[in-house]
């Protein structure tokens, strides 16, 4: 099982796009000419016959920019207020270039309840498949104006992991993180040049749990923490992940080809058939238990 197989046959995709991939870390502004780029991708993706779902960060940076504000902001009130200036400027961007390809989108906020909330939770769901069915390609953030999940705690609504509740929610089978990073490494590189990369998880444990740090960038919120949290989410619910580097935005359609770019991690399936390949003792050993399993059960009912 290799990265072409699994990677080139994916339908369903998210993509995630951090603040540092579509602004310029040195004032804020959008990259324009980036955005632009994402755009003709994803609509290419369409083309070929793949569904699209993109979870954009960027809506407090770009506000931030846009009322010329230099630090980042101190208070839960101005980031919303920020955000509140910063997602519309973003979706009138995106409308517009979508537009160029007469492509329909639609602008989808969701809060923690449309996750935890089964109610709410069947709401989102239903709507998003009815985005499908339509042709519509949703671009989804956090409803940052109203919500304080990943504004104050930086944790349940950050975008990594909003990306992967989405990605579980809609049954996607690919979810892509387009960072500021190229992947994971076994510690963060710009603290430590001695860091490694890792092209492939097998599966996540504590030791891996524990490499992945913060984010170190002023305008980047999770880090890799929340992006290894995205991964157990995804990769529980039968999906595969990538993390690759947004500097270059083509790594998507690299991607898609299977070429290997980024960190893949495997969903716990594909984990499995990989180890499995590696030990044919330990793959002979977990057929034995699961048949003797199933034996016993037939047995006590
Ligand atoms: N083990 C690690 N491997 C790679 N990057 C790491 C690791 N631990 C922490 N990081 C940091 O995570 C950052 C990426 O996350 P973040 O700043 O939230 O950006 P984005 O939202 O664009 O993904 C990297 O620039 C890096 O400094
Ligand atoms: N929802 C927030 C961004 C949250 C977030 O996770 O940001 P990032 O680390 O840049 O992906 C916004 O649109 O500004």
């Amino acid at each position: 099982m290799d990265r072409k197989e699994i990677l080139r046959q994916k339908k369903r995709i998210v993509i995630k796009v951090g603040t540092t991939t579509i602004t310029y870390e040195e004032t804020g502004n959008i990259n324009l000419e980036k955005l632009e780029k994402f755009v003709r991708i994803l609509i290419n993706l369409r083309n070929k016959g793949k569904e699209v779902i993109v979870v954009s960060s960027g809506a407090v940076g770009v506000g931030r920019a846009a009322l010329g504000l230099g630090k980042r902001p101190d208070t839960e009130a101005a980031k919303q207020a920020c955000a509140a200036v910063g997602q519309a400027r973003l979706m009138m961007i995106y409308e517009k270039l979508f537009n160029e390809y007469s492509q329909l989108t639609a602008q989808v906020l969701l809060t923690k309840e449309s996750v935890t909330n089964e109610e709410c939770r069947k709401n989102a769901k239903r709507t998003f498949d009815e985005l499908f069915r339509m042709n519509v390609v949703p671009i989804v953030n956090e409803n940052d104006a109203i919500s304080v999940d990943e504004l104050a705690y930086g944790n349940f609504g950050d975008n990594d992991t909003l990306a992967a509740n989405v990605a579980e929610m809609v049954g996607a089978d690919l979810l892509i993180l387009m960072s500021d990073i190229e992947g994971l490494y076994t510690d963060d590189p710009k603290q430590n040049p001695r860091a490694r990369f890792i092209h492939t998880v097998v599966r996540i444990d504590e030791k891996l749990e524990r490499m992945a740090k913060g984010a170190s960038s002023d305008f980047g919120t999770g880090g890799m923490s929340t992006k290894v949290n995205a991964a157990k989410i995804v990769t529980s619910s039968g999906a595969d992940m990538v993390i690759a580097s947004g500097d270059n935005i083509y790594a998507i359609n690299d991607i898609m080809a299977g070429k290997k770019i980024g960190t893949l991690f495997l969903s716990k399936e594909h984990g499995k058939a990989v180890e499995d390949e590696l030990s044919p003792e330990r793959a002979q050993f977990r057929r034995q238990s699961k048949k003797a399993r199933k034996s016993e059960n037939q047995r006590s009912s």
